[in-house]
Protein backbone atom coordinates (compact mmCIF):
# COMPACT_ATOMS: atom_id res chain seq x y z
CA UNK A 1 0.00 0.00 0.00
CA UNK A 2 1.03 3.23 -0.73
CA UNK A 3 2.56 5.46 2.26
CA UNK A 4 0.15 8.26 3.51
CA UNK A 5 3.59 10.62 3.33
CA UNK A 6 4.97 10.12 -0.20
CA UNK A 7 8.44 11.90 1.22
CA UNK A 8 10.08 12.57 4.24
CA UNK A 9 8.83 16.28 5.21
CA UNK A 10 10.60 19.02 7.35
CA UNK A 11 8.06 20.66 9.30
CA UNK A 12 8.39 23.37 11.33
CA UNK A 13 6.30 25.17 14.09
CA UNK A 14 6.80 28.66 14.93
CA UNK A 15 5.87 30.01 18.47
CA UNK A 16 5.38 33.58 18.08
CA UNK A 17 4.99 36.05 20.43
CA UNK A 18 2.10 38.24 19.06
CA UNK A 19 1.37 41.70 20.64
CA UNK A 20 -0.74 44.58 20.14
CA UNK A 21 0.51 45.93 17.07
CA UNK A 22 -0.63 44.27 13.92
CA UNK A 23 2.38 45.65 11.70
CA UNK A 24 5.14 44.20 13.84
CA UNK A 25 3.47 40.65 14.23
CA UNK A 26 3.39 40.42 10.38
CA UNK A 27 7.18 41.82 9.85
CA UNK A 28 8.19 39.11 12.66
CA UNK A 29 6.16 36.85 10.60
CA UNK A 30 7.86 36.85 7.59
CA UNK A 31 11.20 37.08 9.42
CA UNK A 32 10.10 33.81 11.38
CA UNK A 33 8.88 32.50 8.75
CA UNK A 34 11.79 32.87 6.22
CA UNK A 35 14.24 31.53 9.29
CA UNK A 36 12.28 28.31 9.38
CA UNK A 37 12.55 27.48 5.69
CA UNK A 38 15.81 28.47 5.31
CA UNK A 39 16.54 25.72 7.93
CA UNK A 40 14.86 23.48 5.34
CA UNK A 41 11.48 23.72 6.48
CA UNK A 42 8.74 22.68 3.33
CA UNK A 43 5.96 23.14 5.70
CA UNK A 44 5.80 26.07 8.08
CA UNK A 45 2.69 26.50 10.65
CA UNK A 46 1.82 29.45 12.84
CA UNK A 47 -0.03 30.22 15.73
CA UNK A 48 -3.57 31.09 16.62
CA UNK A 49 -4.50 34.58 16.42
CA UNK A 50 -0.59 35.40 15.14
CA UNK A 51 -1.92 38.58 14.37
CA UNK A 52 -3.47 40.25 17.51
CA UNK A 53 -3.45 39.43 21.12
CA UNK A 54 -6.00 36.56 21.66
CA UNK A 55 -9.66 37.68 23.47
CA UNK A 56 -12.67 38.21 21.73
CA UNK A 57 -11.87 42.35 22.65
CA UNK A 58 -9.42 41.96 20.07
CA UNK A 59 -11.48 39.92 17.01
CA UNK A 60 -13.29 43.09 15.33
CA UNK A 61 -10.12 45.30 15.79
CA UNK A 62 -7.79 42.59 13.77
CA UNK A 63 -10.56 40.86 11.30
CA UNK A 64 -9.55 40.88 8.30
CA UNK A 65 -12.32 40.12 5.30
CA UNK A 66 -11.06 38.23 2.52
CA UNK A 67 -13.71 37.31 0.72
CA UNK A 68 -13.62 37.37 -2.09
CA UNK A 69 -10.27 35.69 -2.37
CA UNK A 70 -7.94 37.41 -3.23
CA UNK A 71 -8.76 40.45 -1.10
CA UNK A 72 -7.59 44.20 -1.41
CA UNK A 73 -4.32 44.82 0.08
CA UNK A 74 -5.06 47.34 2.17
CA UNK A 75 -8.52 45.33 3.52
CA UNK A 76 -5.99 42.22 4.57
CA UNK A 77 -2.73 42.62 5.25
CA UNK A 78 -2.47 39.10 6.75
CA UNK A 79 -3.64 37.48 4.01
CA UNK A 80 -1.35 38.88 1.81
CA UNK A 81 1.96 38.69 4.53
CA UNK A 82 1.10 34.48 4.25
CA UNK A 83 0.61 34.94 0.68
CA UNK A 84 3.90 36.41 -0.18
CA UNK A 85 6.18 34.75 2.92
CA UNK A 86 5.04 31.38 2.05
CA UNK A 87 6.16 32.29 -2.07
CA UNK A 88 9.61 33.77 -0.58
CA UNK A 89 10.20 31.04 1.87
CA UNK A 90 8.89 28.73 -1.54
CA UNK A 91 7.31 26.67 1.43
CA UNK A 92 3.56 25.30 2.46
CA UNK A 93 2.41 28.07 4.94
CA UNK A 94 -0.27 26.91 7.88
CA UNK A 95 -1.03 30.84 8.83
CA UNK A 96 -2.68 29.56 12.42
CA UNK A 97 -5.73 31.53 12.50
CA UNK A 98 -6.50 35.61 12.13
CA UNK A 99 -10.15 36.96 13.00
CA UNK A 100 -12.39 36.95 9.70
CA UNK A 101 -15.27 39.06 8.81
CA UNK A 102 -17.91 38.86 6.37
CA UNK A 103 -19.33 42.20 5.95
CA UNK A 104 -22.87 40.71 4.10
CA UNK A 105 -23.76 38.55 7.04
CA UNK A 106 -21.33 40.37 9.53
CA UNK A 107 -20.24 37.43 11.03
CA UNK A 108 -16.96 37.23 12.56
CA UNK A 109 -15.25 33.77 12.16
CA UNK A 110 -11.74 32.04 13.87
CA UNK A 111 -9.72 31.12 10.65
CA UNK A 112 -7.55 29.13 9.08
CA UNK A 113 -5.26 29.85 5.79
CA UNK A 114 -3.31 27.61 4.05
CA UNK A 115 -0.96 28.58 1.10
CA UNK A 116 1.36 26.60 -1.21
CA UNK A 117 4.70 27.48 -2.16
CA UNK A 118 3.47 29.26 -5.83
CA UNK A 119 1.77 31.84 -2.78
CA UNK A 120 -1.64 30.42 -3.71
CA UNK A 121 -4.47 29.86 -1.13
CA UNK A 122 -5.32 26.18 -1.15
CA UNK A 123 -7.24 25.73 2.20
CA UNK A 124 -9.36 27.44 4.89
CA UNK A 125 -11.18 26.07 8.23
CA UNK A 126 -13.13 28.23 10.38
CA UNK A 127 -13.26 26.92 13.96
CA UNK A 128 -15.88 24.54 14.53
CA UNK A 129 -16.15 24.26 17.96
CA UNK A 130 -16.09 27.51 19.46
CA UNK A 131 -13.74 27.74 23.19
CA UNK A 132 -17.18 28.62 25.74
CA UNK A 133 -15.72 27.02 28.78
CA UNK A 134 -16.33 28.18 32.55
CA UNK A 135 -13.85 26.87 35.28
CA UNK A 136 -14.98 28.83 38.58
CA UNK A 137 -12.14 30.26 40.35
CA UNK A 138 -9.83 29.60 36.94
CA UNK A 139 -10.89 30.78 33.67
CA UNK A 140 -14.17 32.06 31.69
CA UNK A 141 -14.00 32.43 28.27
CA UNK A 142 -16.95 32.47 25.38
CA UNK A 143 -15.76 32.93 22.12
CA UNK A 144 -19.04 32.68 21.00
CA UNK A 145 -20.08 36.17 22.41
CA UNK A 146 -18.49 37.50 19.62
CA UNK A 147 -17.00 34.47 17.02
CA UNK A 148 -19.40 31.99 14.76
CA UNK A 149 -18.54 28.60 14.41
CA UNK A 150 -17.87 27.55 10.54
CA UNK A 151 -18.83 24.20 9.60
CA UNK A 152 -17.06 21.67 7.85
CA UNK A 153 -14.12 19.37 8.44
CA UNK A 154 -10.87 20.69 6.85
CA UNK A 155 -8.13 18.42 4.75
CA UNK A 156 -6.01 19.56 2.48
CA UNK A 157 -3.67 17.94 0.02
CA UNK A 158 -0.27 18.77 -0.31
CA UNK A 159 0.67 16.93 -3.85
CA UNK A 160 4.28 16.05 -3.50
CA UNK A 161 3.19 14.82 0.46
CA UNK A 162 0.02 14.21 1.20
CA UNK A 163 -2.94 15.05 2.89
CA UNK A 164 -3.35 17.15 6.36
CA UNK A 165 -6.46 17.11 8.61
CA UNK A 166 -6.26 20.96 9.53
CA UNK A 167 -8.36 22.19 12.98
CA UNK A 168 -8.29 24.98 15.29
CA UNK A 169 -7.29 24.63 19.27
CA UNK A 170 -10.61 23.82 21.49
CA UNK A 171 -11.36 21.77 17.95
CA UNK A 172 -8.74 19.44 19.25
CA UNK A 173 -11.08 18.20 22.39
CA UNK A 174 -13.30 16.70 20.03
CA UNK A 175 -11.44 13.54 18.51
CA UNK A 176 -14.31 12.88 15.80
CA UNK A 177 -12.73 15.31 13.19
CA UNK A 178 -9.27 13.66 13.85
CA UNK A 179 -10.52 10.61 13.05
CA UNK A 180 -12.37 11.40 9.96
CA UNK A 181 -8.97 12.82 9.09
CA UNK A 182 -7.19 9.96 9.84
CA UNK A 183 -9.62 7.98 8.15
CA UNK A 184 -9.81 10.14 4.67
CA UNK A 185 -5.70 9.51 5.03
CA UNK A 186 -3.75 12.28 6.21
CA UNK A 187 -0.70 11.82 7.87
CA UNK A 188 -0.49 14.76 9.83
CA UNK A 189 -3.38 16.80 12.20
CA UNK A 190 -2.18 20.54 12.65
CA UNK A 191 -4.21 22.30 15.35
CA UNK A 192 -2.97 25.99 15.49
CA UNK A 193 -3.80 26.83 19.18
CA UNK A 194 -3.76 28.90 22.29
CA UNK A 195 -4.46 26.98 25.63
CA UNK A 196 -3.76 28.92 28.44
CA UNK A 197 -2.14 28.90 31.92
CA UNK A 198 -5.18 26.61 33.41
CA UNK A 199 -6.33 23.86 30.82
CA UNK A 200 -2.55 23.46 29.14
CA UNK A 201 -1.07 21.86 32.09
CA UNK A 202 -4.43 19.79 32.26
CA UNK A 203 -4.90 18.81 29.07
CA UNK A 204 -2.68 20.39 25.88
CA UNK A 205 -0.15 17.45 25.36
CA UNK A 206 -2.54 15.11 26.73
CA UNK A 207 -4.83 16.12 23.80
CA UNK A 208 -1.99 16.07 21.11
CA UNK A 209 -1.00 12.92 22.34
CA UNK A 210 -4.18 10.95 22.34
CA UNK A 211 -5.24 12.41 18.88
CA UNK A 212 -2.05 11.09 17.25
CA UNK A 213 -2.34 7.51 19.64
CA UNK A 214 -6.01 7.20 18.50
CA UNK A 215 -5.11 7.82 14.55
CA UNK A 216 -1.32 7.20 14.27
CA UNK A 217 -0.64 9.55 12.63
CA UNK A 218 1.83 12.78 13.60
CA UNK A 219 0.12 15.64 15.51
CA UNK A 220 1.45 19.18 15.43
CA UNK A 221 -0.05 21.97 18.12
CA UNK A 222 1.11 25.15 17.45
CA UNK A 223 0.88 28.38 20.34
CA UNK A 224 1.95 31.77 20.96
CA UNK A 225 4.39 32.57 23.39
CA UNK A 226 3.17 33.51 26.56
CA UNK A 227 3.08 37.18 27.16
CA UNK A 228 2.20 37.78 31.36
CA UNK A 229 1.20 41.53 30.12
CA UNK A 230 -1.54 40.29 28.00
CA UNK A 231 -4.90 39.75 28.93
CA UNK A 232 -5.09 35.78 28.02
CA UNK A 233 -1.47 34.02 29.07
CA UNK A 234 -1.04 31.41 26.37
CA UNK A 235 0.21 28.03 27.36
CA UNK A 236 3.21 27.74 24.85
CA UNK A 237 4.72 24.07 24.92
CA UNK A 238 4.14 24.08 21.14
CA UNK A 239 5.26 20.40 20.28
CA UNK A 240 5.40 17.36 17.60
CA UNK A 241 3.62 13.94 18.36
CA UNK A 242 4.54 10.89 16.61
CA UNK A 243 2.05 8.53 15.14
CA UNK A 244 3.05 6.50 18.36
CA UNK A 245 2.13 9.34 20.94
CA UNK A 246 5.45 10.68 21.57
CA UNK A 247 6.60 13.86 21.80
CA UNK A 248 9.32 14.22 19.27
CA UNK A 249 9.89 18.22 20.26
CA UNK A 250 8.46 20.80 22.40
CA UNK A 251 8.76 24.58 23.25
CA UNK A 252 8.88 25.74 26.50
CA UNK A 253 6.38 29.03 26.89
CA UNK A 254 9.07 31.77 25.29
CA UNK A 255 9.69 32.63 21.10
CA UNK A 256 10.72 29.43 19.46
CA UNK A 257 10.49 27.44 16.53
CA UNK A 258 10.65 23.50 17.02
CA UNK A 259 11.38 21.49 13.75
CA UNK A 260 10.56 17.62 12.81
CA UNK A 261 11.65 15.49 10.56
CA UNK A 262 8.60 13.71 9.32
CA UNK A 263 8.10 10.03 7.92
CA UNK A 264 5.52 7.95 5.95
CA UNK A 265 7.79 4.50 7.46
CA UNK A 266 6.99 6.11 10.84
CA UNK A 267 3.65 5.79 10.33
CA UNK A 268 3.45 2.74 8.90
CA UNK A 269 5.63 0.80 11.61
CA UNK A 270 3.25 2.16 14.53
CA UNK A 271 0.40 0.77 12.30
CA UNK A 272 2.22 -2.68 11.18
CA UNK A 273 2.57 -3.39 15.19
CA UNK A 274 -0.46 -2.12 16.73
CA UNK A 275 -2.82 -2.57 13.70
CA UNK A 276 -5.97 -0.63 15.13
CA UNK A 277 -6.71 0.41 11.05
CA UNK A 278 -7.26 -3.16 9.88
CA UNK A 279 -8.96 -3.97 13.21
CA UNK A 280 -11.54 -1.52 13.54
CA UNK A 281 -15.62 -3.17 13.51
CA UNK A 282 -17.51 -1.07 11.27
CA UNK A 283 -20.24 -3.80 11.52
CA UNK A 284 -20.66 -2.99 15.12
CA UNK A 285 -20.49 0.86 15.02
CA UNK A 286 -20.39 2.22 11.62
CA UNK A 287 -17.39 4.59 9.78
CA UNK A 288 -18.50 8.20 10.18
CA UNK A 289 -15.63 9.51 7.81
CA UNK A 290 -18.18 7.77 5.13
CA UNK A 291 -21.41 9.33 6.38
CA UNK A 292 -22.43 12.67 5.87
CA UNK A 293 -19.46 14.81 6.87
CA UNK A 294 -19.69 18.03 5.36
CA UNK A 295 -16.13 19.25 4.02
CA UNK A 296 -17.58 21.92 2.64
CA UNK A 297 -19.76 25.01 3.03
O1 LIG B 1 -9.55 23.91 25.11
C1 LIG B 1 -8.88 24.66 25.80
O2 LIG B 1 -8.58 24.40 26.96
C2 LIG B 1 -8.39 25.95 25.27
C3 LIG B 1 -9.02 26.31 23.98
C4 LIG B 1 -8.64 27.62 23.46
O3 LIG B 1 -7.91 28.36 24.08
C5 LIG B 1 -9.11 28.04 22.16
O4 LIG B 1 -9.94 27.35 21.56
O5 LIG B 1 -8.67 29.09 21.68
Amino acid sequence: MASLLKQPLKLALVQLAAGADKAANLSQVRSKVLEAAKAGAKLIVLPECFNSPYGCQYFPKYAETILPTPPPKDQAPSWHTLSSVAMEAKAYLIGGSIPEFVPDTKKYYNTSLVFSPAGNLIAAHRKTHLFDIDIPGKIKFKESDVLSPGNKVTIFDMPEYGQIGLAICYDVRFPEVATIAARKGAFLLVYPGAFNTTTGPMHWSLQGRARAMDNQVYVALCSPARDMDASYHAWGHTMLVSPNAEVIAEADEKEAIIYGELEGAKIEETRKGIPLNTQRRFDVYPDVSVGTVRFEE
